[in-house]
């Protein structure tokens, strides 16, 4: 493969989990790989001390879309001086690859594969509905690759393959894991302290994952109810932690719908209500549609859900999910992207 590869995007943990994976594949296979990412967001925390790749850029760069006018002006200026500063990394280290995967991190890089000649632009969109970003510049890639878009050359999704490898068919709850994603989420969290009691009642342990602004408030009202809970902020090995759970209750962020469905977990998915273009729920609606989850709005969440569950037949839709998401994603993908750049 000709050159350096650069894998570009980030801010949130979805989009993370992904440049991860690509930065893995690469890595095994010999093939030198940059990240360039952004000083907002999470990427520092996911890749300042990443080994696996050559070098990691931070570059200052902010959302466009959440911003009113003054900002978005500000937001756009700077990725403007940013794209210069990626031609130049570009320049020094013979890139011919950008990999975006999507987020206003990726901007930089993802506009500077457009303007740099020869350089081939690949875009994996994780949501249902395409991302702002990836709107604009998808008519410059080489592909796209999406689990949602008909034509992706590549329909599954890149989950790690522990989520696979601990995978099991659920036949009954005895643990019910809460998800916020790499964030967290409050009204997850809130339902879940609502119904604690009542799980205790059922003798159906809770595990926990509250995101970290949260952890505090939440770790302190399962002590006042006395509750033997595995409540944490985020951990490393969300897989292990899915693998112990029979039933998930969670938000439809990308990465974690995929890893959920890798695993076999069936789950209730509370899609972020404030989600562009509402993709968390089209995401769920996805597995919904073909009897894989349950999907529920924020705004209609209330325990008496909890009952309908127990009365649901789990193990066919742990079954079905087994047919959802192959493995090797990510090795497919990387492969198509080398065999276009050998054209
Ligand atoms: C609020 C918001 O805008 N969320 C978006 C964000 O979600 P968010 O960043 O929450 O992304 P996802 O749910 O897709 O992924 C979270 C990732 O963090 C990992 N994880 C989580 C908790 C933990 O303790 N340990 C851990 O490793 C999960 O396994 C997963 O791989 O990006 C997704 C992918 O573009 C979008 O679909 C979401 O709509």
């Amino acid at each position: 493969m000709k050159g350096t590869v650069v894998i570009t995007g980030g801010g949130t943990g979805g989009h993370l989990k992904v440049a991860k994976a690509f930065v893995d594949e690469f890595h095994k296979r010999g093939i030198s790989a940059i990240f360039i990412g952004s000083t907002t967001g999470q990427d520092e925390q996911w890749f300042k001390n990443e080994r696996k790749v050559k070098k990691a850029f931070f570059l200052n760069t902010k959302g466009v879309v959440d911003k009113n006018l003054i900002g978005k002006l500000k937001a756009i200026l700077q990725i403007v001086k940013e794209v210069n500063h990626c031609l130049n990394i570009f320049d020094k280290a013979e890139v011919k690859t950008v990999i975006s995967v999507g987020g206003f991190s990726a901007a930089p890089a993802t506009f500077a594969s457009v303007l740099s000649l020869g350089c081939k632009l690949y875009i994996h969109e994780q949501n249902s509905k395409m991302g702002k970003l990836n709107e604009i510049t998808s008519r410059f890639a080489t592909e796209v690759f999406s689990s949602y878009i008909d034509d992706s050359k590549i329909k599954d999704y890149p989950v790690s393959s522990e989520f696979f490898d601990n995978a099991r068919v659920r036949h009954e709850i005895e643990t019910i894991i809460f998800l916020g994603g790499s964030q967290g989420a409050r009204a997850i969290n809130d339902f879940a302290l609502s119904v604690a009691l009542r799980l205790d009642e059922l003798g159906i342990k809770i595990i926990h994952q509250t995101g970290k602004a949260d952890f505090q408030r939440v770790k302190n009202k399962y002590d006042e109810l006395n509750l033997d809970v595995d409540v944490f902020d985020f951990t490393d090995d969300i897989s292990k932690k899915m693998s112990l759970a029979d039933f998930a209750i969670s938000r439809s962020g990308a990465s974690t719908l995929w890893e959920l469905a890798a695993n076999s977990l069936p789950t209730l998915f509370v899609p972020y209500p404030y989600a562009a273009k509402d993709h968390q729920y089209y995401n769920a609606k996805f597995l919904k549609d073909k009897k894989l989850c349950f999907v529920c709005r924020e705004r209609n969440l209330k325990p008496e859900i909890i009952d309908k569950i127990l009365k649901a037949d789990i193990k066919s839709m742990s079954k079905g999910l087994i047919d959802s998401i192959g493995y090797n994603a990510i090795e497919s993908i990387v492969d198509v992207i080398i065999e276009n750049n050998q054209k």
